[in-house]
């Protein structure tokens, strides 16, 4: 691939689909582009205010800011269900350390006992840090209204793919499966070690990412690595490999990564994955004859097979992002 440009990416504001009307029908015909010709896009009139988005913030910077006895406390290797804290170079991305820290965090549930698939092992509990006790209302409260946001947005999806809005609701059913990542990349130390999170697709439906004013984030577009300057009080959207099984590979789950900071001390950022039911499988949807004529079929990828089983698929995402868990609990895999 070649170097970074910064081609802008499309703005599109979720206030247009509440607006109804022309508006929505506007922000459908937007979606179906922007997801079509780049597979990224910002997110703007989303409804979340910018306080709730620096509040995060902050308590993700504080988070980090932690003594390291008191993440390790949170520690993934304790959670059989992938929650917790992994330190730099804790998780790998094509076999290689990416250089960042994080906090991962699922909806809470109770574990599951007696014979189970692997992938149910992925629900139960949270971990959360002592000497945080306000971080998990804040959280789950954050997660909730991402899940809110993603949910309109699949169903904008739909409109856009001309399939009944509610086409993904029964995948999704009353609780899918969403995952929260609070993030930190330091300041590169050398050039060979620029990898702040390998070159990736995201298993799920779609993704948002919250981040800083620090730049890393890329996307690949036509041959090159296309940068995500930071826009503030948006989100970055993007489609996840669910959404590339449903449409046959007309949407494309769109390979992107992040470089390390070079300039500034370290960049910051929240990413939610949402997903559907893990006990779901993901729809096979009957597209009108233009938009099948353009659908090239899910990739086929030996090293990355994209399955349609949804617990299947994020626990391959899981189980190779952090090998020493699953190694411990998933010895079978
Ligand atoms: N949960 C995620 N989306 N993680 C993305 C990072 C890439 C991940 N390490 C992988 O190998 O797929
Ligand atoms: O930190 C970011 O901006 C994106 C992270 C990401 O792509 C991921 O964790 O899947
Ligand atoms: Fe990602």
């Amino acid at each position: 691939m070649q170097q970074t440009s910064s081609l802008p990416l499309p703005v599109l504001q979720l206030s247009q689909w509440h607006r109804g009307g022309l508006a929505r029908q506007q922000f459908i015909q937007e979606l179906g582009r922007a997801a079509r010709d780049y597979g990224f896009f910002y997110l703007t009139e989303h409804g979340i205010d910018v306080q709730t988005q620096q509040q995060v913030m902050a308590t993700t910077q504080t988070f980090f800011r932690l003594p390291m006895a008191a993440k390790q406390q949170v520690s993934m290797l304790h959670s059989p269900h992938f929650r917790g804290y992994t330190h730099v170079g804790g998780e790998l991305t094509n076999g290689l350390a990416d250089q960042r820290e994080q906090f991962d965090l699922m909806q809470e549930e109770a574990v599951i006992t007696g014979p189970r698939h692997d992938w149910q092992q992925l629900i139960g509990p949270n971990q959360w840090p002592t000497a945080l006790p306000e971080m998990r209302a804040q959280m789950l409260d954050w997660q909730q209204q991402l899940t809110s946001i993603s949910t309109v947005l699949l169903e904008a999806f739909a409109c856009a793919l001309q399939q009944p809005p509610s086409v993904f609701a029964d995948s999704l059913g009353a609780q899918p499966y969403t995952h929260m990542k609070l993030i930190r990349y330091p300041k590169r130390q050398q050039a060979a070690q620029s990898q702040g999170v390998g070159a990736h697709k995201d298993p799920g439906y779609l993704t948002l990412v919250m981040q800083d004013q620090a730049s890393g984030l890329e996307v690949a577009y036509q041959d090159s690595w296309l940068a995500v300057v930071p826009l503030p009080g948006a989100f970055v959207v993007n489609i996840g490999e669910l959404l590339e099984l449903a449409s046959d590979g007309y949407l494309k789950a769109t390979y992107h990564r992040v470089v390390s900071p070079e300039h500034a001390e370290e960049r910051f950022s929240n990413a939610f994955f949402m997903a559907a039911r893990l006990d779901a499988e993901v729809p096979l949807l009957e597209l009108p004859p233009a938009l099948k004529a353009q659908a090239q079929g899910p990739a086929s990828d030996p090293a990355n097979p994209l399955f349609r089983q949804v617990g299947k698929n994020v626990l391959k995402g899981r189980a190779r992002s952090h090998p020493e868990v699953a190694q411990r609990y998933y010895a079978a895999l």
